[in-house]
């Protein structure tokens, strides 16, 4: 497998769309695919799905398509899905709250082990321990942490993943409206509703 690097960012996107076309499968008992049907699933070009599968090997049999487990079993261990991975949250307000509510990452393979505030309160009917700031570098380097959201104000968010990178997390799910400055090995992927509103009012006109 060649090193992540080489692999674009949008393959890997398309890996966890191409992820869950094969559950869709697999829930309905379908053990082999072509890849001209799970492209159209996916909504991509067959030559795009073989393209982005390739940078893993020979995952298909030519004429037969894919097996769906073993596909998927391969996806899920490029993605991390096969461990839970654990991921911190930081910033516990009414964005915050409402991601610890969700119960839906632990099947996709991530668990929200611990969150962070400079003003630690319990989550009504959340299990997830809402922790002080201090507390954060030493969870970080306990639990192996490399994954964190980001969910402070943006006045907040440069010191906070300062911090996060000093201790080792290496990628970052930004929800403040702020760029963040990171060192060249730290991922970060930032989610702007209000971006991507924007984005839809341009198509409504
Ligand atoms: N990306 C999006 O689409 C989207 C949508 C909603 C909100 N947001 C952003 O998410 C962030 C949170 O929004 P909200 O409505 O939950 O705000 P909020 O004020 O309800 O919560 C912010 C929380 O962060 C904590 N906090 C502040 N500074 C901190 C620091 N330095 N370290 C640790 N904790 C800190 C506060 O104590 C508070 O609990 C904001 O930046 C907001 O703009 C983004």
């Amino acid at each position: 497998m060649p090193a992540k690097v080489d692999i674009p960012r949008k393959s890997i996107y398309r890996l966890s769309i191409y992820q869950r076309c094969l559950q869709r499968l697999r829930e309905n008992q379908v053990d082999t695919v072509s890849s001209a049907a799970l492209a159209k699933a996916a909504g991509v070009k067959s030559t795009q799905l073989r393209k982005d599968l390739a940078y893993f090997g020979q995952l298909g049999t030519r004429g037969l398509g894919y097996n769906v487990d073993a596909l998927s079993g391969t996806i899920g261990d490029v993605l991390g899905q096969n461990k839970l991975q654990p991921v911190i949250l930081v910033g516990v307000g009414n964005l915050g709250s409402a991601l610890l509510r969700y119960g839906g990452f632990r099947k996709e393979g991530f668990e929200i082990a611990a969150a962070f505030d400079l003003a630690p309160r319990k989550v009504p009917g959340v299990n997830v321990p809402v922790l002080d700031m201090a507390d954060m570098a030493e969870f970080i380097r306990r639990q192996h942490v490399k994954m964190a959201i980001l969910s402070v104000p943006a006045s907040g968010a440069q010191s906070v993943v300062n911090d996060l990178v000093q201790h080792g997390i290496q990628a970052i799910l930004n929800f403040s409206p702020t760029v963040l400055d990171v060192p060249e090995n730290v991922v970060v992927n930032s989610v702007d509703l209000a971006v991507e509103l924007e984005n839809l009012s341009y198509f409504i006109r």
